[in-house]
């Protein structure tokens, strides 16, 4: 396993190894998995999806550019060690980990900004987060010239804003969303969940809970409208003293676009997200549940 910090290195690299396949006549394809670091089984999902390669790039950054100033920059979880070693078990061919100031040799003047589907959810509560996302993430395909992708469902905003960047600016990257990994009591995976202490996990569980009991209820009423999921996942969540409540949405996916409170989820002709974003006590955490056409949950 190769561990490159220079973007420079990278391309090189990268370059090389399609050149010594094409002159054997052959294509090399390159997955990429994006990631921020402080590895777990999500992000390992992520690595097995993109063994489907001939080589798989990992790349580890925080990246600066789409924290807040008030958010976690300073304290997000960080183990190289723990990572690498993940890395090499999981057989990523290349760990692509720069420091900030590879990355941005000076600050960016030019930024990637997706209109509309970056306002509502996480976008509005993290003004100028997903203007990082894309510019970031246009780096590292501009870098590792991908063929695919591979993005969790867990930041289903994400999804949907990057899928927009690739169409609307025709980047040669196809997106490979991948499912929700969870721990065994349905908690989320995230690197964000060491902050947690014993009790805010306990309570967080309400989360990925809520969403199941949601799912069930579409399940079995099909007349269950939008608004009726909006109040249950509310009113679940508001009964844990130490959540507070970001945002509980129930929208169009991909477009993120508002449906009528009256809406029957099982008449509209899409798919429907109801997406979640709690702070317990410092820590926001996100979780959500797609709704496909004909009530079948997705992710689980
Ligand atoms: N539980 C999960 N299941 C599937 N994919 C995940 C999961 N958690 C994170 N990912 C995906 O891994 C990629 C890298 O995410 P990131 O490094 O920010 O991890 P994270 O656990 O989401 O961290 P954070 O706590 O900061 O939200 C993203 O595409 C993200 O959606
Ligand atoms: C895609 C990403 C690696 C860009 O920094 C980040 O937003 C994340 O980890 O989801
Ligand atoms: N996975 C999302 C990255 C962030 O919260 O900044």
């Amino acid at each position: 396993m190769m561990i490159i910090k220079e973007p420079k290195e990278l391309q090189q690299e990268l370059k090389r190894r399609r050149f010594e396949a094409a002159k054997q006549g052959r294509e090399l394809t390159v997955g990429l998995v994006p990631t921020m670091g402080y590895l777990h089984e999500g992000h390992a999902s992520l690595i097995r999806k993109a063994r489907a390669n001939d080589v798989v790039v990992l790349s580890i950054f925080v990246n600066p550019i789409q924290f807040g100033p008030n958010e976690d920059l300073d304290r997000y979880p960080r183990d190289a060690a723990r990572d690498l070693a993940l890395a090499e078990k999981e057989c990523v061919d290349i760990v692509f980990m720069p420091e900030v100031q590879h990355m941005y040799p000076q600050p960016t003047k030019t930024k990637i900004q997706v209109e509309g589907l970056t306002s509502s959810l996480c976008g509005a509560s993290r003004p100028g987060h997903f203007d990082g996302v894309t510019t970031v993430v246009a780096k590292l395909f501009h870098i590792t010239k991908p063929d695919f992708a591979y993005f969790g469902m867990k930041d289903a905003q994400q999804v949907a804003v990057l899928s927009q960047m690739v169409a609307d600016l025709n980047m040669d990257v196809q997106l490979v969303p991948c499912p929700i990994v969870r721990e065994s009591d349905g908690m989320a995976l995230s690197s964000r969940n060491v902050y947690l202490n014993e009790e805010q996990r306990s309570q967080a569980l309400v989360l990925s809970a809520s969403l199941k009991e949601a799912y069930e209820l579409v399940q079995e009423q099909k007349s269950t409208t939008a608004a009726e999921l909006k109040k249950l996942l509310t009113e679940r969540i508001e009964a844990k003293p130490l959540a507070e409540i970001d945002y509980v949405e129930v929208l169009t996916f991909p477009e993120l676009e508002p449906i009528s409170e009256q809406t029957r989820l099982s008449d509209y002709e899409g798919d429907i997200i109801a997406a979640l974003a709690v702070k317990f006590g410092s820590t926001r955490l996100i979780d959500n549940m797609l709704f496909q056409k004909k009530d079948v949950a997705l992710h689980v």
